[in-house]
């Protein structure tokens, strides 16, 4: 890559482990910055261009899609049940009417999603309040909690069933209620950052469809590597639940957006009419990975 090393994100969470393997397997991590974070943090950073390009969660890319321009082929979705986006509680959820319910910090997607359920698929209006995002501060604080990430994935997998807490799964719901994938993170770059640099953002974008592609035909081999890690969760584990996570941004995963976005809409948490304008668009890309 010439010139620019575009300042990319990174989410520090076990669901993007499968795309860092590939990334320094695939030749394109010396050509960019890359910079760690939680998804909150890395929305924030891109959508303040303090980032080039990264992923970011889906109710934020809704509140920022004109400065952003979407890459093709990237995401981290479900088609059902995903096991690390969850509603823990002490309670059955029709329980809740009226009870507090902890919101992790570092979500923004599936706090929504789990507000949308709650409130128009299970019928309770509970009281949410921010919640720093550990399973005990949200029981501690609140009948239930929203987590995502890699304690979400364990309250599934562990500490649900030992303390026993239920542990409802935001993309089995989803699934359940609308017969649709879920996406919970995009990636993009700043639209101004992409005209500046438009074939350093090509490259980068073809880069990680690559990178994309070659962890999800290696993915029992990335999940025997997460037990450097230092992850309780076996590579048993990691392999089933890499496989349900969708990488792809397909058509059916941009339907399932936008019926996320028409919901969000209505509640008024993200702006009406979502047009998705995604790099390349309207003018001849490069050869595609
Ligand atoms: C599947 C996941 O997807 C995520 C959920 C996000 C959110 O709720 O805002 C943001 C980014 C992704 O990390 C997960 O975190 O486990």
């Amino acid at each position: 890559m010439t010139g620019t090393r575009p300042r990319l994100g990174h989410i520090s969470f076990l669901n993007s482990y499968p795309l860092l393997w590939s990334l320094r397997r695939t030749g394109l991590l010396p050509t960019v910055s890359l910079h760690i974070d939680t998804p909150d943090k890395l929305s924030e950073d891109l959508v303040e261009g303090r980032l080039d390009a990264g992923p970011i969660t889906v109710a934020e890319y809704l509140r920022h899609s004109g400065s952003l321009l979407l890459l093709p082929g990237l995401a981290i979705g479900c088609d059902g049940p995903v096991h690390s986006c969850n509603i823990v509680s002490k309670v059955p959820l029709r329980d809740l009417h009226d009870r507090p319910v902890g919101l992790g910090t570092t979500s923004r997607t599936t706090v929504l999603l789990a507000q949308m359920l709650l409130e128009e698929r299970i019928g309770v209006r509970p009281r949410y309040t921010p919640c720093v995002p550990t399973l005990s501060a949200m029981l501690h604080h609140a009948d239930a909690g929203v987590l995502i990430g890699d304690v979400a994935l364990r309250a599934y997998l562990e500490d649900g069933p030992r303390l026993g807490v239920e542990v409802h799964d935001t993309g089995g719901l989803w699934k359940e209620w609308t017969g649709l994938p879920m996406v919970f993170a995009v990636w993009a770059v700043r639209r101004e950052f992409a005209e500046r640099h438009p074939a350093e953002v090509d490259e980068l974008a073809r880069g990680l469809r690559l990178a994309r592609a070659h962890s999800e035909a290696h993915l029992d081999t990335v999940a025997r590597d997460v037990t450097m890690l230092g992850t309780t969760v076996t590579p048993h584990q990691a392999a089933d639940y890499f496989r349900r996570l969708s990488f792809d941004l397909t058509a059916r995963h941009l339907v399932g957006m936008q019926a996320f976005a028409r919901l969000a809409a209505e509640r008024g948490a993200v702006p009406e009419h979502q047009r998705f304008s995604f790099l390349g668009a309207g003018r001849p890309v490069g050869s595609d990975a």
